[in-house]
């Protein structure tokens, strides 16, 4: 476990213990040497750290031959693309799960969404956290405007209709042309609405995670699946073939 002195890696912790065909092996946080994991000793190392540290753990673990399941956020395409050439050129067997969201709540929301989005003319996305998290938006509302944009650009659809002139701090971020708004409040956890607007109706998809337990499911899964993925996988939609 790679983070585990973290809110995550703790109930990580915790959650392996529990798995009866599962074994925790190490135990690292920050000023652990991730180099230190041999394939011979570990099948598989979970990944909640911090944005700025997450690419280089995988790619040392990439090296050396272990599968890795990946929950830290602040993953950029350019990242992605390093680590799928990487894998590429170590040409085994090892897979990378990286899913912005393990909650099933959170995965089923992103496919709605998604599969929504055709339908309306507008739509935003509200994501709301503990105000201990570092990066804004949230991977997960990242990964879920890139999908509604993609679904959007599939239908033929344009811009959401905006007639802001000034005052576009107040818009929030754009993320593949959908606006995303960051809100950060004592007593959250891990939340997302998304709203779809249409002349005279609303659609509202909203998720809620009111505890860390909701992302262990999804956890344990990843780490039973992700041996028999090799390359890298983006999404646990895909993990739980939703497609
Ligand atoms: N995919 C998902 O379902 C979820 C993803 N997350 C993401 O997971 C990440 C961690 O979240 P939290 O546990 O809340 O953060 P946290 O701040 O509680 O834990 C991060 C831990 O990583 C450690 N760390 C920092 N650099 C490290 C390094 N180089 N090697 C090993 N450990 C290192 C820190 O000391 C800390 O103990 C965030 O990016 C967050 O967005 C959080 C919840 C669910
Ligand atoms: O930092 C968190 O807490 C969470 N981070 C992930 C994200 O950025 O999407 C997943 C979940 O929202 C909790």
């Amino acid at each position: 476990m790679l983070g585990a002195h973290g809110r995550m890696g703790r109930t990580v912790c915790e959650a392996v213990d529990a798995a009866p065909d599962l074994e925790l092996v190490a135990r690292l946080d920050a000023g652990d040497d991730v180099a230190s994991l041999t394939s011979d000793a570990v099948d598989v190392a979970v990944d909640f750290t911090v944005p700025g540290a997450t690419e280089a753990n995988v790619h040392a673990l990439v090296d050396a031959g272990i599968h890795a399941v990946v929950g830290t956020t602040g993953w950029t395409d350019e990242s992605r693309t390093s680590v799928r050439e990487h894998l590429g050129r170590a040409g085994g067997d090892v897979g990378v799960l990286l899913a912005p969201n393990f909650g099933l709540s959170a995965v089923l929301a992103m496919r709605f969404a998604a599969q929504a989005a055709r339908y309306f003319e507008s739509v935003e996305v509200i994501e709301l956290h503990h105000p201990e998290k570092v990066d804004a938006p949230s991977g997960t509302a990242r990964h879920t405007a890139a999908a509604i944009a993609a679904a959007r650009a599939e239908a033929g659809l344009g811009a959401a209709p905006d007639a802001t002139e000034a005052g576009w701090d107040a818009r929030g971020a754009d993320v593949d042309g959908v606006r995303v708004h960051a809100v950060r409040l004592r007593g959250l956890v891990a939340h997302e609405e998304i709203l779809l607007g249409n002349p005279g109706e609303q659609l509202v998809i909203r998720q809620d995670s009111f505890d860390r337990a909701s992302f262990m499911p999804g956890v344990l899964l990843g780490i039973r699946e992700v041996v028999r993925r090799p390359g890298l996988t983006v999404g646990l939609e895909n993990v739980l073939e939703l497609g």
